[in-house]
């Protein structure tokens, strides 16, 4: 089960919460020489993103990739892509190496193989995946009630990532499967807002991960997890 943490602020949970994935970054490079980051994308991160873009680490060993991207261009205000080249890949980290999910097929669907291809490059275990919860109880693109959703749970797939349409929210998805988001040594999971933290108890106390994805990782003894909150 995870672990709930509350903070006073927005302020003092990115200060915390970037110094914590840097530490893990460091850590990450001292032991193995490399270290890889999952990142979601979403509103909700943006402050933290421009905060561990200031962290002092050498950027250039470490691998990043998203838990999920919505199949638009990279140039659309949609794209996660976007937000994270604009928000953390500046100055040093331009460094990194950043796979992208989202390639040139029409369709997420049509873009499955080469975002595999283009997933064959992401250590892992990961040092951290950071997720977010969509007030639906999705996280990553693992919408509920979706079609695809019971591959993209499998923890038995060896599929890094699927296409993903949700009945949800709008726009064709991609997203990396529960077997790789939990092949992490550490999840947080950020959130923000009461709204939020109702979805998250509601998630909390319940089972049924086709009703609310987000049980899958909250649910789980594999991984630690770290539930970050501000109102
Ligand atoms: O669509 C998405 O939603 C979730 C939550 O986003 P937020 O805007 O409420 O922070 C996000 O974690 C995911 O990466 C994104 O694609």
């Amino acid at each position: 089960m995870a672990n709930f943490v509350e903070f006073s602020g927005a302020a003092a949970l990115n200060q915390n919460l970037s110094g914590k994935i840097a530490d893990a970054l460091r850590q990450g490079i001292a032991d193995r020489g490399q270290a890889s980051l999952i990142i979601s994308g979403g509103r909700t991160p943006l402050e933290l993103f421009r905060q561990l873009a200031r962290q002092e680490l050498d950027w250039s060993r470490v691998v990043i990739t998203l838990a999920d991207e919505r199949w638009v261009a990279t140039d659309n205000g949609s794209s996660n892509e976007k937000l994270v080249r604009n928000s953390l890949l500046q100055g040093e980290v331009a460094k990194a190496t950043f796979i992208a999910l989202k390639n040139d097929a029409v369709t997420a669907a049509e873009g499955e193989i080469q975002a595999e291809k283009a997933l064959a490059a992401l250590v892992l275990p990961a040092d951290i995946t950071l997720l977010g919860m969509g007030d639906d109880g999705h996280t990553a693109s693992l919408f509920p009630g979706s079609a695809n959703l019971v591959q993209a749970l499998d923890l038995h797939s060896t599929r890094r990532c699927v296409a993903i349409t949700p009945l949800t929210a709008p726009l064709e998805r991609m997203t990396l499967t529960l077997p790789v988001l939990l092949d992490s040594r550490r999840i947080y999971v950020l959130l923000a807002g009461e709204a939020k933290r109702d979805v998250y108890e509601r998630a909390a106390k319940g089972t049924d991960q086709n009703e609310m994805p987000v049980r899958a990782v909250l649910n789980q003894q594999q991984t630690p997890v770290e539930v970050y909150w501000t109102a």
